[in-house]
């Protein structure tokens, strides 16, 4: 739990709170700053991702970072080994505690990430960030994967794989659903992390997402972390609607 946040005075549900990390899709730091607003206090993990990084930059994460708030930048970088390697190291001497990469990119991409944060890391003033890597998104259903993708297999073998892939390159661990958890975690170890979108409380609206669980459902199967964006960054009073996910995980 960061400092400056504990200092603000957090809930008693600080420990859920920060394993909940809180979308920030919007299209300008401004608007993201309103939300901050209104969490105020709540120590949260706070998820950039391309909207706003490309539309408010590094310095809204360093934003973010001086506020006290961990921060998972989400870009899913996806491209040759050199390049990944070179966005890796940039993203650790931001100083972000979590970045993803896909899975898909292959093993030597995953380790060229790898070593760009090594490099990264030499200037001495970031501290060693946390590298997860995508396996299939939350938005693909078992049709899409066979029909539209044209991979045989369930969506969970897939992900299981990706899961390996990533675990044998010395990544921290996956982005995967809730309901590819139990697995993961039986195949590849308790530490091993996770962290799953597709998050709906009860009655929210499912929208693009595909392979979706409840807070309490996706922390009882065993998840480090969930990704909670439209039912708090939408709800009509986005603090109420964090807290009473905080209260159902009591
Ligand atoms: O890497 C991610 O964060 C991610 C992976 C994935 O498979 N599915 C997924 O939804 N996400 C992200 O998680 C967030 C989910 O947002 P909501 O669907 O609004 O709760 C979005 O910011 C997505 O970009």
């Amino acid at each position: 739990m960061n400092e400056k946040l504990q200092a603000q005075g957090t809930t008693k549900d600080e420990d859920h709170a920060g394993r909940i990390m809180v979308a920030l899709d919007y299209s300008s730091a401004d608007e993201a700053k309103l939300l901050l607003k209104e969490l105020q206090g709540i120590p949260c993990y706070m998820k950039v991702g391309m909207q706003l990084f490309y539309a408010a930059g590094p310095s809204f994460v360093l934003y973010l970072k001086e506020q006290g708030y961990k921060v998972f930048l989400d870009l899913k970088m996806h491209d040759i080994p050199n390049t990944v390697k070179g966005g890796a190291e940039s993203l650790t001497r931001l100083g972000v505690d979590m970045f993803n990469i896909h899975a898909a990119g292959g093993k030597l991409m995953l380790e060229a990430a790898l070593e760009g944060v090594d490099k990264g890391l030499t200037s001495g003033k970031a501290e060693r960030p946390l590298v997860i890597a995508v396996t299939q998104l939350t938005s693909t259903s078992q049709q899409m994967l066979n029909d539209e993708i044209g991979l045989t297999g369930t969506v969970e073998q897939a992900v299981l794989k990706y899961a390996q892939l990533a675990q044998a390159a010395d990544l921290d661990g996956v982005v995967a659903s809730p309901h590819e958890v139990l697995r993961i975690k039986q195949q590849l170890g308790s530490s091993f992390i996770t962290v799953t979108p597709g998050i709906r409380p009860t009655g929210a609206a499912i929208g693009d997402q595909s392979r979706v669980m409840t807070p309490q459902e996706a922390f009882s199967q065993g998840t480090d972390y969930i990704v909670i964006g439209r039912p708090i960054t939408a709800a009509t009073d986005p603090r109420k609607a964090l807290e009473t996910i905080l209260e159902e995980l009591i």
